[in-house]
């Protein structure tokens, strides 16, 4: 990337920032997508990723992996500069995440184990049949009966496509996990079931999760932070605090009629988790008592 003459000061290392962006600019001939984009994404954090159509989400994923270049700033992952790194020290930090792009993007030719095995292939030497134990866990982890191993793409429901694709890009043990628009596509439940799976991946892993999505529920549900592209910059902050910013366009999106909706499924997400709370301390103390 090219540095601006107005490009501040190398900050110091932060081990809690997984990724740091800092005056990012991306044109494509004269139309200017982001302009002075700064951007933290927490470690072990679920950030979500939203704003208009054609605001640049999936652009902004594409600049942080590395296929596209933008036209300023600079990109940090994992306290590397992947603008100032060599190959050795790029390749050494891409396998430490994994990318779910948004239509799967998986090898048709392939059965589900073999496009599992494209990373392993790519950056390790593991032998065949640690590479076939290692599909059959990610194949597992993903939420898909172990059949799918041996079948292809076109085998698969739409769902079943998206789990493929999500065991894919587990593959490698990523820190991070890169999703664009994971529930596109799919009915509201087999989004919620897909939801609830990234949650859980989540928490079992300690990943840092950075997620393209419309769907708010997703946002409401398993997000931690939501970034909001507007205006050619984010504007980063917690669910609840976003309703309260005065900005045209979150107002419309949070507090529009599926905006509405989301924060009723968010009331009624929050006294579920109490009431399984208070369910589980009322066990603890029956269990204590008897
Ligand atoms: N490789 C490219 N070359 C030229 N223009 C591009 C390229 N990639 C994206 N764009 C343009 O950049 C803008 C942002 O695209 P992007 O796909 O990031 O939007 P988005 O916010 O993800 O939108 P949506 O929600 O509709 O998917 C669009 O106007 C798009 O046409």
């Amino acid at each position: 990337m090219h540095k601006t003459a107005e490009a501040p000061e190398r900050e110091a290392p932060d081990d809690t920032v997984a990724i740091r962006v800092r005056g990012l600019k991306t044109q494509f001939g004269s139309q200017v997508i982001h302009e002075g984009l700064d951007l933290d994404v927490r470690r072990g954090e679920v950030l979500g990723v939203v704003g208009g159509s054609g605001t640049g989400k999936s652009v902004l994923l594409k600049e942080i992996i590395g296929l596209i270049r933008p036209a300023a700033g600079s990109i940090e992952v994992l306290g590397v500069d992947m603008d100032a790194a060599d190959e050795a020290e790029r390749r050494a930090v891409q396998r430490r995440w994994g990318v779910m792009f948004q239509d799967g993007a998986l090898f048709s030719s392939m059965t589900v184990a073999e496009n599992i095995q494209v990373p392993l292939k790519e950056y390790t030497r593991l032998s065949r049949s640690m590479m076939d134990d290692l599909a059959r866990v990610k194949i597992a982890m993903a939420g898909l009966a172990c059949s799918a191993a041996t079948k292809h793409p076109s085998e698969l429901s739409g769902g079943m496509r998206k789990r493929a694709a999500l065991a894919r890009a587990l593959a490698l043990d990523p820190e991070i996990l890169f999703l664009d628009e994971p529930t596109a596509g799919l009915d509201p439940i087999g989004a919620a079931a897909f939801d609830e799976l990234i949650a859980e991946l989540q928490r079992s892993l300690k990943l840092t999760v950075f997620m393209v999505t419309h769907d708010l529920d997703s946002l409401v549900t398993i997000c931690d932070r939501i970034a909001v592209l507007v205006d050619k910059k984010i504007v980063v902050d917690t669910y609840e605090n976003l309703l309260q910013i005065d900005h045209p366009w979150i107002q419309e999106y949070f507090h529009g009629p599926r905006g509405r909706a989301a924060e009723v499924a968010h009331a009624e997400h929050a006294d579920h988790a109490v009431t399984a709370q208070s369910k589980a301390a009322q066990a603890k103390v029956i269990g204590a008592e008897s």
